[in-house]
C-alpha cells in the first residue's frame, strides 16, 4: 500500500475575487520528489503557503502526515523554504547553524555541518557576505538539518550555478532515498528539476493541469507535425508547428513526446 504523506483536496484561493489557486487536488507518496512547475504568477507560492499553513485557504483541505492543516503555522514534520530564503544577515554561518540547533527539537548537527562543508564554505563567514547561491546552500542545510519528513522548497535552485545545482539536486535525491523524505520543489523552469523529480505537478493559471508520475505523464502524450487533427486524443498545445496530443500513441511511427514537449505544450495551450 502506498504511504501517502501529503494530501491536498479541492484547495482554492482568490485574491480580490480573482482565483489564484483553483480547486487543486493531489496526493504525494512518502519518499517522492515532486516538481511543482508553472509560469510566473501561476500560483505556486500561494499553493505552497496554504500547504504549510501560512495562508488560509478559501476552500478545500490539506492533510499532512495524517493531520489536517489549519492556519496556525507549519505542521510538525514539515519544513518549508520560502523563495526569499530567510537567514540572519549579521550572523556567521556557524551562528546560523547554532540557531538551527537551538531552535529545533529534532536536529542533526553533523548532517547540517556536512552540507555546509560540502559547499566549501568557511563557517566564520557572515551570511551578508555570501552570494545568493551560497545562501541557498545554508538555507538548505538548515531545512534538512531538522530531519523533516516533508520538505517544500520554493524555487530553491534558481540562484545556483550548474555545478551547485547538481550538488543540491544530488543532496535532495540522497535525502529522499536514504531517509524517505518527501520533497516538493517549485520552479518556473522544468529544466531545473527534470533530473531530480519523479513526479510532476503542473499549474496553469491556478489549475492543476498535470499531476502524476513523470514517466506516466510522458507516456500519455505523443507529438505530430502540424495542427490539423488529433485522431486519438486532444491537442493540448502547439510548439513550433508540432502538436502535442494527450491520448494513446496510435502506432510506433508516431513520435513519442518528451517531458519538455508535454510541459511546454500544457503551459502554452492551444490558441
Ligand atoms: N497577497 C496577495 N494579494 C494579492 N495578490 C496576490 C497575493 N499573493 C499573490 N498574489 C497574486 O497571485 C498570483 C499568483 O502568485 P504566486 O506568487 O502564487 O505565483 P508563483 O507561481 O509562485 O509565481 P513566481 O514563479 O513568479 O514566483 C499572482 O498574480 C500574484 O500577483
Amino acid at each position: 500500500m502506498t504511504d501517502t504523506v501529503l494530501e491536498v483536496s479541492e484547495l482554492s484561493k482568490s485574491f480580490r475575487r480573482r482565483p489564484v489557486v483553483d480547486q487543486c487536488s493531489f496526493s504525494l507518496p512518502r519518499g517522492s520528489i515532486t516538481a511543482l512547475v508553472g509560469s510566473n504568477g501561476a500560483g505556486k507560492t500561494t499553493l505552497m503557503s496554504m500547504i504549510v499553513g501560512l495562508l488560509h485557504a478559501d476552500a478545500g483541505e490539506v492533510t499532512v502526515l495524517g493531520h489536517s492543516v489549519d492556519d496556525r503555522g507549519i505542521a510538525p514534520g514539515l519544513s518549508y523554504l520560502a523563495q526569499h530564503k530567510p537567514l540572519f544577515a549579521r550572523f556567521s554561518i556557524a551562528e546560523m547553524l547554532r540557531f538551527g540547533r537551538d531552535t529545533n527539537d529534532r536536529w542533526d548537527d553533523a548532517y547540517a555541518n556536512r552540507i555546509v562543508e560540502e559547499a566549501g564554505l568557511d563557517q566564520r563567514t557572515k551570511i551578508k557576505r555570501l552570494s545568493p547561491g551560497q545562501r541557498t546552500r545554508i538555507a538548505i542545510a538548515l531545512v534538512l538539518g531538522r530531519l523533516p519528513e516533508i520538505v517544500l522548497l520554493d524555487e530553491p535552485l534558481a540562484d545556483l550555478d550548474p555545478v551547485a545545482r547538481r550538488a543540491v539536486a544530488q543532496l535532495l535525491m540522497s535525502d529522499a532515498a536514504d531517509r524517505g523524505t518527501t520533497i516538493v520543489l517549485s520552479s518556473h523552469v522544468l529544466a531545473d528539476l527534470v533530473d531530480v523529480a519523479d513526479r510532476l505537478l503542473l499549474l496553469r493559471s491556478g489549475r492543476m493541469q498535470l499531476n502524476g508520475n513523470t514517466e506516466d505523464i510522458v507516456n500519455e502524450h505523443y507529438v505530430v507535425r502540424g495542427t490539423t487533427s488529433a485522431p486519438d486524443g486532444e491537442i493540448v498545445g502547439v510548439i513550433g508547428g508540432t502538436s502535442v496530443i494527450r491520448g494513446p500513441r496510435p502506432d510506433s511511427t508516431v513520435l513519442p513526446a518528451t517531458l519538455d514537449d508535454v510541459v511546454l505544450a500544457h503551459l502554452s495551450g492551444v490558441e
